[in-house]
């Protein structure tokens, strides 16, 4: 049998866990207050306490010190109204065992008594600081991840983070960064889908003088710019196969050596990526390396599309009224309708579609409330890769470009790149535009936005002659 201390003013949760502890054979004291509580465990330390964080005086978050300095032994299960990152954070920083979200089941109570009187109470070491409210998500699936980062942040594991555009995958790695224990090294982000792709590796490892014709001095890459701190790739479905193999080197070997270099230096950083793909699938289709995956995957974090919970809208539009109020030095308002439309829509671009829409209906509500004609038109979904829309011609023929270039440099086929590319695309053009324009070069430069002679060469260039040309 156990001893189990419950510190909460609201009655019905005090019942809950006494109903369930009691029947489960342990011994339950409640306290309405913090001071009440301290008085109790003065008298005999709990095998497991439950501690309300909204108490009336002493909150729990200001009682759990003390808590800890009476009963360092005792596993401590935080209980919140609403679960914020600050709270999950300064949870696991204190040493508390876990923390509950109300409302919560009879079967959440009794999986965390299970846990915690299995297995001993775990203590933070890592530093407190102060903290503040910059990632909003009061839906279960946020307060997983917010659980998530506050775990990941205290080791220095590799991290994935996994999502569509625009649901924060990049908050998420700077809360891992900012709560860890090298918050005060540097972040270094990189988008590695904004670089381009000749230029990642060199981008990446850095480059030594005379490596390549524009490099004039030695270069050093991010890698090493993130040494002592946190390395954050974007996208990093993005990274050519050649250049992922050399990642899992400098990952393996903690080394980095520049392009044109022969020798390594030695960097330490904690890596964090990125990816609106899933990358198990990119390893399938044989885009991804299997070993780099395993190596970067040590704990995985997946945040959910802004329509799977929609239940963080208001509080996001909120948020952001809030951060416009700082900017703008005046008070704003929404409509109860303007809230619901906002409620419902499917949010393809998610958070950032929504923080734009917000920005955008301020500005024509002109200080006054924001109402529904205040805000602008949906995303569709075929402007997002993954949002499961019908993809566009563009969509293709970008991913078929970026394909054709990830196969050439794979095959370490580089050789005046840029040329055969031009050369593909502009034989296309012209050989469709000779077609659709009866030969007329005048016709093909009109639409082309090019002079009539570039055309007359072009197509000479390329062999696209046809013997009865109109105009020649
Ligand atoms: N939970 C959140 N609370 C507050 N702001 C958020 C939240 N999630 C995202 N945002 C805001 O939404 C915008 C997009 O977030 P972020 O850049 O982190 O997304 P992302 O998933 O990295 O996007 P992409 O894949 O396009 O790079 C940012 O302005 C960010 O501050």
């Amino acid at each position: 049998m156990a001893f189990i201390q419950v510190i909460d003013d609201e009655s019905s949760v005090c019942w809950a866990i006494e109903k369930l502890g009691t029947k489960l054979g342990h011994e339950v004291r409640v306290a309405s207050t913090a001071e009440k509580g301290l008085d109790l465990l003065q008298e005999k330390h709990p095998d497991l306490m439950f501690l309300d964080v909204r108490l009336p005086g002493m909150s729990g978050l200001e009682a759990l010190p003390k808590v800890k300095s009476i009963a360092p032994e005792t596993p401590v299960v935080l209980i919140t109204a609403f679960g914020d990152l600050e709270v999950a954070v300064e949870a696991v920083r204190q040493g508390t065992f876990d923390y509950l979200v109300k409302p919560f089941s009879i079967e959440d109570i009794q999986t965390v008594i299970d846990r915690a009187l299995a297995k001993p109470s775990e203590v933070a070491d890592v530093r407190p600081e102060t903290v503040s409210a910059e990632m909003v998500g009061t839906s279960a699936a946020m307060q997983q991840v917010f659980k998530r980062i506050a775990l990941a942040a205290r080791s220095m594991a590799p991290i994935v983070i996994q999502g569509e555009s625009g649901t924060g995958k990049e908050l998420v790695a700077q809360a891992i960064h900012r709560y860890g224990p090298r918050h005060d090294r540097p972040f270094v982000t990189v988008n590695i889908a904004a670089l381009a792709p000749s230029l990642i590796e060199s981008e990446l490892f850095g480059h030594v003088r005379g490596a390549f014709t524009h490099a004039i001095q030695d270069k050093p890459g991010f890698l090493q710019q993130a040494d002592g701190g946190t390395l954050f790739l974007d996208e990093v479905a993005e990274i050519p196969l050649p250049t992922q193999a050399k990642l899992l080197r400098a990952l393996e070997q903690q080394e980095v050596v520049p392009v044109g270099g022969s020798s390594g230096k030695k960097v330490d950083f904690r890596i964090v990526c990125a990816s609106h793909q899933d990358l198990s699938a990119c390893v399938k289709q044989g885009a991804f390396r299997h070993d780099l995956l395993f190596r970067l995957n040590t704990f995985h974090i997946e945040l959910p599309p802004l329509r799977q919970r929609r239940e963080d809208i208001a509080p996001l539009v909120y948020h952001f009224l809030q951060q416009l109020e700082e900017k703008y030095e005046k008070p704003l308002r929404i409509s109860p309708s303007a809230m619901e439309d906002l409620e419902q829509r499917p949010w393809y671009g998610n958070v950032r579609e929504l923080r734009n829409a917000i920005e955008h209906a301020q500005i024509l509500a002109r200080g006054g409330v924001i109402e529904k004609e205040h805000l602008p038109p949906p995303v569709t979904k075929d402007w997002f890769d993954g949002a499961g829309g019908e993809e566009s011609q563009e969509d293709r023929l970008t991913a078929d470009i970026r394909a054709w270039t990830r196969q050439e440099t794979g095959r370490g086929s580089t050789e005046n790149l840029w040329g055969r590319f031009q050369t593909l695309a502009e034989k296309e053009i012209l050989r469709e535009l000779l077609e659709e324009c009866d030969g007329q070069y005048l016709a093909i430069a009109r639409i082309l936005g090019i002079h009539r002679t570039t055309v007359k060469k072009k197509c000479e260039q390329y062999g696209l002659l046809s013997p009865e040309q109109p105009d020649e």
